[in-house]
């Protein structure tokens, strides 16, 4: 007699897995290394940026005060006593009437209030120039501390380190960085129909794509993937390989195998390794088969052996605590409202989460499915970068009806983005 599994809403299956701990390391890396990486600590600004008053312009450094009689029919006159470039220091003070021809990025010599640019100068001789305009105090001055003042929280732990931040860490001299360590993930595929990438096709059998799907998602998520291999639908071997995978990672994940099928094992190996199951039946189409259970404080999600399911699965269940294991606060896919760009008229029992491409069309964010929605289908993940969320109980969608839609990646670019753009004030 196959035991009856009780579905449980997604929300509370999403909720079940955040309430388990994940214990996240730090590590160094070099910057070079870090792009991609999560901060294991909270980036503060250790000194002003600029570090001292600087010339955003090349043009020369006076005291604004001796421009106040300046007008194009009064010319005055400076002297200009010295030169300065980026990366030097002028010694001395400037005194009334002097100017220090300086280069953008120079320091501010002592005396000096105003910058006045190049083009607005006129050259005498190599000594002297003409000012014909009334500069202020402040005038053409990046003040120390302008950009960022020493103290400041830039960015917080736990963030993805992006190339601005990699700007940020080399502006403060960080050469290595303390990043959280990468989850290892261990992956199992399950299925004696299953074939290696490289074998060719057989009746009865498929390649096996899931376990290089996982991986690549576990990448994309900031996790470190370790491949246990395909097993055949044999209880000894699929436990052996489980036992195994468990004392070397973090979490694991199995695909196939997690059914009522007289060869899914997945159920009997729980049982057997002593784990809690938090959840084996979601009411979602697909991933409906989901499985999530620990041992000794390790998750161990069951995936569905249908592509859709399990990549579906993975990133509900799995992507979040991988993201928290990376010390992130915002550990789910982010939530937006789209505009449905096609009909959806499957009845919706479960909830849905279909596999979308969404783009931003004149003003609006539309998402329509990347292809076929079923849950054994693998040529509609390609396209997709986002999911439907279609809550159950409704007997379809139609086209122009607002629906929540998660998002998965970052798009591709646009062929040409520089046609018909208009301000948006006049
Ligand atoms: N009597 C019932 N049958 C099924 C139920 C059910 O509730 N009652 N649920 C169905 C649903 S929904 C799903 S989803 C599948 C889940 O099955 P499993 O997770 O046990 O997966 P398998 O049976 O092993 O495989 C399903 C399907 O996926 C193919 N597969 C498996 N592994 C891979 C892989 N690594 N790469 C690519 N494709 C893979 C496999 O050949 C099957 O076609 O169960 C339904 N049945
Ligand atoms: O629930 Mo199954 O996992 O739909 O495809």
């Amino acid at each position: 007699m196959v035991e009856k599994r009780k579905p449980i809403q997604v929300e509370e299956a999403v909720k079940r897995v955040m309430e388990q701990e994940v214990h996240p390391q730090s590590e160094t890396v070099n910057i070079e290394d870090s792009y991609g990486r999560f901060l294991a600590e909270d980036l503060v600004a250790s000194h002003d940026v600029p570090a001292f008053d600087r010339s955003p312009y090349d043009g020369f450094a006076i005291r604004a005060e001796d421009t106040n009689e300046a007008n194009s029919n009064n010319p005055i006159e400076f002297d200009v006593v010295g030169e300065i470039g980026a990366g030097y220091v002028f010694e001395g003070e400037v005194k009334p009437f002097q100017a220090v021809r300086i280069m953008t990025g120079a320091p501010i010599p002592k005396g000096c209030d105003a910058v006045v640019m190049l083009e607005l100068t006129k050259e005498v001789s190599d000594k002297k120039i003409l000012i014909k305009r009334l500069f202020k105090k402040g005038n053409n001055i990046s003040y120390q501390g302008e950009d960022t003042q020493k103290g400041t929280i830039l960015v917080k732990k736990g963030t993805q380190i992006n190339p601005g931040i990699v700007a940020l860490l080399a502006t403060f001299g960080y050469h290595k960085v303390t990043v959280a360590k990468k989850p290892v993930i261990g992956v199992i595929a399950t299925g004696s129909e299953l074939l290696n990438i490289d074998e060719p096709l057989a009746p009865g059998k498929i390649r096996n794509s899931n376990a290089y799907m996982i991986m690549a998602q576990i990448e994309r998520a900031g996790g470190q993937a370790v491949y246990f291999g395909k097993l055949n639908d044999d209880l000894d071997a699929c436990f052996a390989a489980t036992k195994e995978a468990l004392s070397k990672v973090d979490m694991l994940i199995t695909t196939g195998g997690v059914s009522v099928g007289d060869y899914d094992f997945v159920p009997a190996i729980l049982k057997q390794v002593g784990a809690t199951v938090l959840f084996n039946k979601v009411a979602m189409r697909p991933g409906s088969v989901t499985t999530v259970a620990t041992v000794d404080g390790k998750m161990i999600y069951g995936l569905s052996g249908n592509p859709s399911a399990c990549y579906v699965g993975f990133e509900l269940f799995v992507h979040p605590m991988l993201r928290r294991a990376l010390y992130n606060t915002y550990p789910h896919l982010q939530k937006v409202k789209a505009t449905l760009g096609t009909d959806f008229p499957k009845p919706n029992p479960f909830m849905r989460l279909v596999r979308a491409k969404i783009d931003f069309i004149e003003g609006r964010l539309i998402a329509s499915p990347s292809g076929v929605d079923k849950s054994g289908i693998v040529s509609s993940l390609g396209g997709a970068d986002c999911l439907l969320l279609l809550p159950g109980g409704t007997r379809g969608y139609e086209k122009e009806m607002t629906v929540d839609v998660l998002l998965l990646e970052d798009h591709q670019g646009s062929e040409w983005p520089w046609n018909n753009i208009v301000p948006s004030y006049r």
